[in-house]
Parts: structure tokens; C-alpha cells; sequence
């Protein structure tokens, strides 16, 4: 479990994150979601006690970060970039970090072969592809056995192959009960991934959601219709729960009936239809809307005087 309690950061006068407060449970992967730098990085530093916040607290299973006496097995993390002595070999790389954190040898050979890396585990680290280094940083994080793990945009440089594997990987940790937090600036990849999601802009916390609820809420149907009396059809169509914009002349968009519905009423009128196209928006969509909102319509100073800097 992750408490992140009212926690904000500033560097000098920017405020990277702006008081945020959200729990990351157990049994489920949470998706860490923001545009380019709303502070999530930030946030996941600040939960492992890599940097200080501001203001606020954060606890990893009920402690903060330093205050665990062996913090590599309450919590494992794969950062972004993460620093790697190239001229080690995989396998050494991970004996050194088990060695230096009391894990057992046999530790190493287990998060190799968890990663797939055994074939290359004597080679290099500096000959690695960007995929085998996050395969790399994925077997570091594990090493600890964590109850926790944070994973700073862990498919970033990966191949299909790859994100389906780190997918069922986090599935398979939740299912055993451990609490995942992974971060991206991908909602097509949240969506497969995710149970609950955080989303942040600004450095706020703009929604603390499950996906469930994200989908049904976000993912509307809206069916496009064209007609030469589009008027006529609009008056026809509108109700409280229906909403029809017009796009352009002759077109509406319609929220609130299906196709089937819309064609029907047509039908009953006698007014011809040029087209009838359900539209599902994505998730992505919905996700670049929420997060622009939060541009557009935070009033905070701090978010003020950088805009207007800017
Ligand atoms: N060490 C630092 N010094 C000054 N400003 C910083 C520092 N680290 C982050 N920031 C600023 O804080 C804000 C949040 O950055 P952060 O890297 O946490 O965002 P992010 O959501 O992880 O973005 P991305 O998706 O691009 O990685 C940005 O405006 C960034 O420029």
C-alpha cells in the first residue's frame, strides 16, 4: 500500500506536484497517468524517498521510505533511466545489489529466469538493448521479493512481445496480492493494464478512479448522422437525456440514443438519412480532454503565473 497524504514539491517557484493525496491499494495495478510533465516522476521519487516532499507525507506500507529497516523488500522500483555500471555483467549487476541488501544468490538466478534474461545474464550490461534493460531494471526491482512495486514507465523501449509479457508479469503480482503502481503517459496502455487509475495534471490530482468507472463514464457513444433536413431531425431528436451538436451543416452528433433508435425515428418522420455511424471516443481521447482541462481551467496561482510566463 502507497499513502501519498496532501504532498506537494516545489523546485524554486515551480510546483511540480501541487498537494496531492491518493492510495495505492493492494490487489490491483494502479495506472499513474499524466501528460509530459505533470509530476509523476516527481510523485514515484518522492515514494521512495529519493527526494523530500515539500510539504505532505508519503508512506509505503505504513512507513515512509527510509524508515523501513530493509526497504528493498517492502518496495521495488524501476525508475526511468535508471543508472546501470555498463561494464558488469547482468548477473553481476544483480548479485551486487542482493549482496549489499542481505537477498540470497539463489534470489538472482530466480529474477533471471523470471525476466528472461538468463541466456545473456553473463554478458555485458553495456551491449544491451533498450528492451533488455527495462528486463534488466523489471529483475532488479523484483529482487527484494517486494510487497510494492513502482514502475516509472516500465514499457517504455519494449517490443510487443515485451509489454505483453510486463503485462502478465503485473497481473500475476497483483493476483498474489501485491500492490503495483506504473506510470505512463499512454492511456491506450492503461487501458489494458490497469484496474484503478490516477491521473494527474499540473501537478494535481485530477481524478483517482477505477478503470471500470473511467470506461463508463468517458467512453460515450455518440452516433453521427447525416440529412438534408438536419433541423428537422435535430428537434425531432432532442430530450433530456439526448444532446445533439451540429458540427456543420447537415451533420449532427448525437449523444444519448443509439443508431437503431435514431434510424427509427427518421423512419417514422420520413426524413432520409445520409449516414448513421455509431462513434465510440477512446479512452485516449477522454484522457487528453480531462488532462486539458486541468490546463485550461486551473486557477491556482502558481499554475497562473507560469502560464503566463510561458
Ligand atoms: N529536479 C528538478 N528541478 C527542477 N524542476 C524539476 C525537477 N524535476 C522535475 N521538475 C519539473 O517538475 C515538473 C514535473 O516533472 P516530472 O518529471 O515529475 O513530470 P512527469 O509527469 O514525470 O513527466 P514525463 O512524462 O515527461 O516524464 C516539470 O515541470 C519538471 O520540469
Amino acid at each position: 500500500m502507497i499513502e501519498v497524504v496532501g504532498v506537494t514539491k516545489r523546485y524554486g517557484d515551480r510546483v511540480a506536484v501541487d498537494d496531492a493525496t491518493f492510495t495505492v491499494r493492494p490487489g490491483l495495478v494502479t495506472g499513474f497517468l499524466g501528460p509530459n510533465g505533470a509530476g509523476k516522476s516527481t510523485t514515484m521519487r518522492m515514494i521512495l524517498g529519493l527526494d523530500a516532499p515539500t510539504a505532505g507525507e508519503v508512506r509505503v506500507n505504513g512507513k515512509r521510505y527510509a524508515d523501513h529497516a530493509a526497504p528493498l523488500r517492502e518496495v521495488g522500483a524501476l525508475l526511468e533511466a535508471k543508472a546501470v555500471h555498463t561494464g558488469r555483467s547482468a548477473y553481476n549487476h544483480l548479485l551486487a545489489l542482493a549482496l549489499t541488501h542481505g537477498i540470497p544468490r539463489r534470489r538472482v538466478d530466480e529474477v533471471i529466469d523470471l525476466v528472461g534474461l538468463r541466456e545473456v545474464a553473463r554478458k555485458r550490461v553495456g551491449g544491451f538493448s533498450l528492451g533488455m534493460g527495462q528486463r534488466l531494471g523489471v529483475a532488479a526491482a523484483l529482487l527484494g521479493d517486494p510487497h510494492t512495486l513502482v514502475l516509472d514507465e516500465p514499457v517504455n523501449g519494449l517490443d510487443p512481445e515485451g509489454v505483453r509479457w510486463i503485462r502478465q508479469l503485473l497481473r500475476a503480482l497483483v493476483a498474489d496480492g501485491r500492490t503495483v503502481f506504473l506510470s505512463s503517459h499512454l492511456m491506450s496502455e492503461m487501458e489494458l493494464t490497469a484496474d484503478h487509475l490516477v491521473i494527474i495534471g499540473k501537478g494535481r490530482v485530477i481524478a483517482d478512479t477505477s478503470m471500470a468507472d473511467f470506461t463508463a463514464r468517458f467512453s460515450r457513444k455518440v452516433v453521427r448522422v447525416r440529412a438534408q433536413e438536419a433541423g428537422t431531425l435535430r428537434d425531432l431528436l432532442v430530450g433530456p437525456e439526448v444532446s445533439v451538436t451540429a458540427p456543420e451543416t447537415g451533420l449532427l452528433e448525437v449523444h444519448g440514443l443509439t443508431s437503431g433508435e435514431i434510424g427509427q425515428i427518421a423512419c417514422r418522420n420520413a426524413i432520409p438519412l445520409d449516414e448513421l455511424t455509431p462513434v465510440v471516443a477512446s479512452l485516449e481521447e477522454a484522457f487528453m480532454d480531462l488532462t486539458q482541462d486541468a490546463v485550461e481551467f486551473s486557477v491556482h496561482p502558481d499554475v497562473l503565473t507560469e502560464r503566463t510566463a510561458s
